[in-house]
């Protein structure tokens, strides 16, 4: 089975436009947990943009008491910074169950592409070491035709697929983007990795991809969720305002 972890940046970057707690992430996170998610991810960046320091601890406790796998995203190369410890000081207060590595920077808008194992295996080999030593299993953010051997040499459980240009393909109709998922998630799962993926999944392309790539153990989903989630539930919303002022 493929679990559904959701991740929570939007709701928190919602949150921080205005500053004050709501949309509260805690809440979020429970309506998310009790309709079935099977846990829990955020990718806090250096700038704070979206989940802060804060959040990260309050959903590590909320996972724990409700036995549900937290997954933390970050890059471990990024400095501290004014509310951001680093992910690997971050990772050693919060005690993620999964810590997945990406390699973005500040000047990215989102993630938009993996690791490049070969140039960056030797320094990845000590924030692996240390985030495995703290107990968490370590994912790697890997483009579609990466080096996956070269992953897990360095001693890693599991590498995400990066989905993003999937999706791309996928909204274009273009049936030949699947392929090097395919290919990549058999070459991981031969080399004795986990396969997790995700970016920019969505309601419309979940099924093909998971019907096409055998066993991903997790998809990681956040901004077209809060997205969908606002479709499904305005109108309901909308009708309680539309009482409330006595229409
Ligand atoms: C690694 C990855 O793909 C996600 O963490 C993604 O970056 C989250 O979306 P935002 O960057 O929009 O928060
Ligand atoms: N690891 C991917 C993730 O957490 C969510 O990505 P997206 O659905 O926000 O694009």
């Amino acid at each position: 089975m493929t679990r559904l972890s959701v991740n929570l940046n939007k709701v928190a970057l919602l949150r921080n436009s205005r500053g004050g707690g709501e949309p509260d992430v805690i809440r979020a996170a429970e309506v998310c947990l009790d309709a079935g998610a099977h846990g829990l991810t955020v990718h806090p960046r250096p700038d704070a943009r979206h989940a802060r320091t804060d959040d990260v601890l309050a959903l590590a406790a909320l996972c724990r008491r409700r036995g549900v796998e937290f997954n933390l995203e970050g890059n471990p190369f990024a400095p501290p910074r004014d509310g951001y410890p680093g992910f690997l000081a971050l990772c050693e207060l919060a005690r993620p169950d999964q810590a997945t590595l990406v390699p973005d920077d500040d000047a990215q808008l989102t993630s938009d592409h993996g690791f490049d194992f070969a140039r960056d295996a030797a320094r990845l080999r000590a924030p692996v070491t240390t985030l495995r030593e703290l107990g968490c299993r370590v994912s790697l953010f890997a483009d579609a035709g990466a080096d996956v051997e070269h992953a897990a040499a360095i001693g890693v459980e599991r590498i995400e697929l990066y989905t993003g240009p999937y999706a791309e393909g996928h909204a274009r109709g273009d049936a030949a983007a699947l392929a090097p998922f395919v290919d990549s998630a058999g070459r991981a799962r031969s080399a004795g990795l986990g396969v997790n993926a995700g970016h920019d999944l969505n309601q419309e392309n979940l099924g093909p991809f998971l019907a096409a790539v055998p066993a991903v153990l997790e998809v990681s989903i956040g901004h077209a969720l809060i997205g969908e989630a606002l479709y499904d539930g305005l109108a309901t919303t909308v009708a309680r305002y539309v009482r409330i002022v006595g229409g």
